[in-house]
């Protein structure tokens, strides 16, 4: 049981990067979870936004931050990268290009979160600190 195995651990917060499972009511009640999704929310919830992203055919896609509440990526927005989508991009060429750029995002976020903290007022959330140069940078 997922919840009792965290309960351990008595975590301050709990980061889904890459999990691919549901996180049921008893996990969510009992921590501050985060994830980290491949595409720029709400566009693309779901376990292929990547994919779908691809075929809906866009020009920009990104990285989604965000806190994890029953719904599936429904979550509270922390932070956003945007990624272009390339000419002869597949799955796997743009999923990496996206990789690297949330993977930097959610460092920046945990710090900040650790650090700072953060103010939720309905979906808007206002994060301490400020992001790191090199987020903001994909960011322009
Ligand atoms: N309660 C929540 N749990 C989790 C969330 C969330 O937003 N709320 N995010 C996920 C990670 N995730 C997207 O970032 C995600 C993972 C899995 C799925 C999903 O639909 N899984 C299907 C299987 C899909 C497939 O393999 O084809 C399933 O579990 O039946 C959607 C989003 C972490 N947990
Ligand atoms: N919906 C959840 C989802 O798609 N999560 C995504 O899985 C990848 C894991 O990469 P990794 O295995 O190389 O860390 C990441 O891109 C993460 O956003």
């Amino acid at each position: 049981m997922l919840a009792a195995r965290l309960a351990e651990f008595s975590p301050d917060l709990v980061v889904s990067a890459g999990f691919m499972r549901i996180l049921g009511r008893e996990v969510l009640q009992e921590n501050t979870v985060i994830n980290t999704h491949p595409a720029l929310l709400p566009a693309f919830p779901g376990a292929h936004a990547v994919r779908d992203a691809l075929d809906y055919g866009v020009k920009v896609t990104g990285a989604t931050v965000h806190f994890v509440d029953e719904g599936v990526d429904t979550g509270p927005v922390i932070e956003q990268a945007v990624v272009r989508v390339e000419e002869g991009d597949d799955v796997a060429t743009l999923h990496e290009r996206i990789k690297t750029v949330e993977r930097r995002m959610l460092v920046d976020v945990v710090g900040r979160l650790a650090r700072h903290g953060w103010t939720l007022n309905d979906r808007q959330v206002k994060l301490g600190g400020a992001p790191s140069r090199d987020v903001t940078e994909e960011n322009r």
